[in-house]
């Protein structure tokens, strides 16, 4: 069986406070956009390991068993005893981009796992499996635009839609932490609330809705901040760093003719149009 694990970007995002066991709250509309590795499980022969990683694409740092994938296999294994599996992982989402690719990895595998072997956890079981893995992994089983608060696992209906839109991804070489990225940010109320800003004009986000992580990241790299200005530059209605970095999205609007831009070897582009 296979799946599609695809990425999401963060439409504003405001860390609001830090908690007592040292993860942030914060406020974000998760947007799920379609620029997809490809994850396929079949049931071993091999009943001698429990499960064999075969990793394709772009590489990822670490052993087999660092993978979510295979984190996301053995919590499953723990509840429901599975066969042992042979997984494919094939990676074109970059890593430490911002886009949740790991994560989105982990809640396609327990998903994968669920149909494919008829478990019959619900949607909410599902949602705090995939909390236990990584902050943003809940999202990506419901997998539709949300609006995201609490360490970004508590969600309510966003009622908007970029269908038809059209965007650019930019990842510069440029590695950043999350953990790391989150030890800079001083948490505050924003001045302009997330939920409120999105239910405004596209036009008027620029001003409005804000990733918080931009004001310490941009400074410590610099080429990201110009690839903000460069996407506004080209055309963009609105341009913003997703998550933690280090890519940054520009959406256009329906119909406009993309620019082609030599951003230099070693960056990453992705162009695609909004379904949702
Ligand atoms: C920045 C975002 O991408 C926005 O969507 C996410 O909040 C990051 O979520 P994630 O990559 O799934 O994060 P995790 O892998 O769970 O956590 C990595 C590290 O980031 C910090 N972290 C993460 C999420 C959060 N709400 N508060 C935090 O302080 C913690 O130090 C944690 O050890
Ligand atoms: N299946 C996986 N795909 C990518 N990275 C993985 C995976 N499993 C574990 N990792 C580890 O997780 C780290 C972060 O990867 P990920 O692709 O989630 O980054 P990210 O885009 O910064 O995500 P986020 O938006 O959640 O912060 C990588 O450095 C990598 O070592």
């Amino acid at each position: 069986m296979i799946a599609f694990p695809n990425i999401k970007i963060n439409l504003g995002l405001s860390i609001t406070e830090k908690r007592p066991d040292g993860y942030h709250n914060l406020e974000t509309v998760f947007y799920p956009v379609a620029l997809e590795d490809a994850l396929e499980i079949r049931t071993s022969p091999n009943a001698d390991r429990k499960f064999t990683l075969h990793q394709h694409g772009m590489e990822i740092a670490g052993n087999p068993e660092d993978n979510l994938v295979v984190k996301a296999y053995l919590l499953m294994d723990k509840e429901f005893h599975l066969p042992p599996i042979e997984i494919h992982l094939y990676k074109h989402i970059p890593s430490g981009a911002g886009l949740g690719g790991g994560s989105s990895d982990a809640a396609f595998m327990l998903k994968l796992l669920n149909d494919h072997y008829q478990l019959g956890v619900s949607e909410e079981q599902l949602e705090v499996y995939a909390a236990t893995l990584g902050a943003d992994c809940a999202f990506f089983i419901k997998n539709r635009p949300i609006f995201a608060e609490g360490i970004g696992n508590i969600f309510s209906p966003a009622e908007l839609s970029l269908n038809g839109y059209q965007i650019m991804i930019i990842k510069p070489n440029v590695f950043v932490s999350t953990r790391e990225a989150f030890s800079n940010i001083h948490p505050h109320r924003p001045k302009y609330p997330v939920r409120e800003a999105i239910q405004r004009p596209v036009q008027e986000w620029k001003d409005t809705l804000i990733n918080d992580f931009e004001a310490s990241v941009f400074p410590q790299h610099p080429v990201i901040g110009e690839i903000k200005e460069e996407l506004y530059h080209q055309g963009a209605i609105y341009a913003s760093m997703s998550g933690s970095g280090s890519s940054v999205f520009g959406l256009f609007a329906p119909g406009f003719v993309l620019p082609e831009i030599d951003w230099g070897t070693d960056v990453f582009c992705f162009k695609g149009t909004l379904n949702k």
